[in-house]
């Protein structure tokens, strides 16, 4: 059948509200990225590096041998799996490592090895034998703190003279007790509070200072006007460190505040292509019709792993529900879990648990999940305003060249409005591969 022949069937049936239209939380992506990563993301774009005083030499990394670590370090990043440096660690690690200390800028993708070089950063400069803190990362969230804090205990595994405190909500201390441990990770409002109001950390004696997801953290109201006021309480010759995933331009005016005289390493984002993903589209009647195709190729398509997107909640909900009935194993991922469940998700479906993951699009916005090479829009994107969003087909069907792994992404149209828009698609992305395909057809 025609897609012109088909009933007007909207698949955002009752009213329910898109998904669309709720509150992107940058907080919660970050950490379910970090959370369904199983590596360091490789770029092959070139590392952009921009030195405070351009007539010092360079110096970029290879192995971490060259870094001459303490041994009982560079056992704990050999037990981590980490064989060499990533790109952006070979020309950070040297910089943050430095003697004197050198103040760094850095913006690379999520995934790329930022965590992990300061975490090493913080751990060389640590001297165990004081009972002080020395090195205060801050993190815009409970959860990304704790995160960050697995590292380090991770790392510094061999390590164990040095010790670790968390600065976050729930963690009570009482006014003017001491800490004695030397790295603190925390929220901006705990930490000023353990500064100022509990003077439990003399910020005078901090010799490195971390701010990490710099972009996540302006995003909150108030966190950077606290990291600011952590900021101006520190020693002149702290070592200050900024890291961020994107950097619009508030992010680097926030950055010119914390970061005194910075050296600046960029990591451009490599740029997504269709180019390997074979594109197909459906033509359905229904919310039903296109369940019933899914049902159809559903052998093929659980080859590998398969992101399944819906334009609301109500929709994952019932397909979620429908595939479960008809005996698949399919995992939900959708908005109205509290992050703990959505992390959970994520990690079954990271270690493959579930072959099929379905979810929304702002749940899954700004979430790289390399190895799913099935990609199936139950319902096509839309922007807010429900018109053709091509930045979003991109992110999800789109590979980026290292991953250049064939790809497969089906396309439900169920309406003529949705037609129109797929034909939006085609032109823009110069498509000619979409082949219309009848419900009961397989996908070969
Ligand atoms: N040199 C390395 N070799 C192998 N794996 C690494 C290396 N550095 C980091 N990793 C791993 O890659 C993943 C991403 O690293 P990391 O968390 O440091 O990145 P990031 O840039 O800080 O990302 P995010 O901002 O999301 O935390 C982690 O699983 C980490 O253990």
């Amino acid at each position: 059948m025609e897609a012109g022949d088909a009933n007007l069937h909207q698949t955002d049936d009752n009213g329910d509200k898109s998904d669309e239209e709720e509150k992107e939380d940058r907080a919660t992506q970050s950490l379910l990225n970090k959370l369904i990563r199983s590596n360091v993301v490789n770029n092959t774009n070139q590392v952009e590096v921009l030195q405070r005083d351009p007539n010092s030499p360079l110096y970029s990394v290879k192995t971490f041998e060259e870094l001459r670590l303490k041994p009982q370090l560079l056992k704990g990043v050999y037990e981590m799996g980490f064989n060499r440096p990533s790109k952006i660690q070979e020309n950070a690690l040297p910089m943050m490592l430095a003697e004197p200390p050198q103040n760094l800028i850095a913006q690379s993708q999520s995934g790329t090895g930022k965590t992990a070089a300061f975490v090493l950063a913080m751990l060389s400069h640590v001297d165990p034998s004081l009972k002080w803190p020395q090195c205060l990362c801050i993190s815009p969230t409970y959860e990304l703190a704790l995160q960050t804090g697995k590292v380090i205990e991770q790392m510094g595994k061999f390590y164990p003279e040095v010790k670790l405190a968390y600065a976050v909500r729930g963690h009570k201390m009482e006014r003017g007790v001491k800490i004695k441990e030397q790295i603190i990770i925390g929220t901006p409002g705990t930490v000023l509070d353990w500064c100022i109001k509990l003077k439990l950390i003399d910020p005078k004696k901090i010799k490195v200072f971390v701010l990490d997801e710099a972009d996540v953290m302006i995003a909150t109201q108030g966190h950077q006007d606290q990291s600011i006021r952590i900021q101006r309480m520190l020693p002149k010759g702290c070592q200050m460190l900024l890291f961020s995933a994107t950097f619009e331009d508030s992010v680097w005016k926030f950055a010119e505040r914390v970061v005194p005289d910075p050296n600046i390493i960029k990591l451009k984002r490599e740029e997504e292509t269709l180019d390997t993903i074979k594109q197909y589209y459906v033509l359905c009647n229904s919310k039903e019709d296109k369940f019933n195709a899914l049902c159809n190729i559903y052998g093929a398509i659980t080859i590998a792993q398969a992101m399944i997107f819906c334009h609301t909640r109500k929709t994952a909900n019932w397909l979620a529900g429908q595939l479960s009935k008809e005996g698949h194993q399919v995992a939900l991922l959708s908005g109205e879990m509290v992050v703990e469940q959505r992390a959970a998700v994520i990690e079954r479906f990271r270690d493959g648990k579930e072959k099929v993951l379905i979810t929304t699009n702002v749940c899954a916005r700004g979430i790289d999940v390399e190895q799913v090479s099935v990609v199936i829009n139950f319902d096509l994107p839309l922007d807010k305003d429900g018109n053709p969003d091509n930045e979003t087909y991109l992110h999800r069907i789109g590979r980026t060249g290292r991953f250049g792994k064939r790809g497969l992404a089906v396309n439900m149209v169920d309406s003529q409005r949705s037609m129109e828009i797929l034909k939006t698609y085609e032109r823009h992305f110069n498509l000619y591969k979409i082949i219309k395909r009848r419900t009961n057809d397989t996908v070969s």
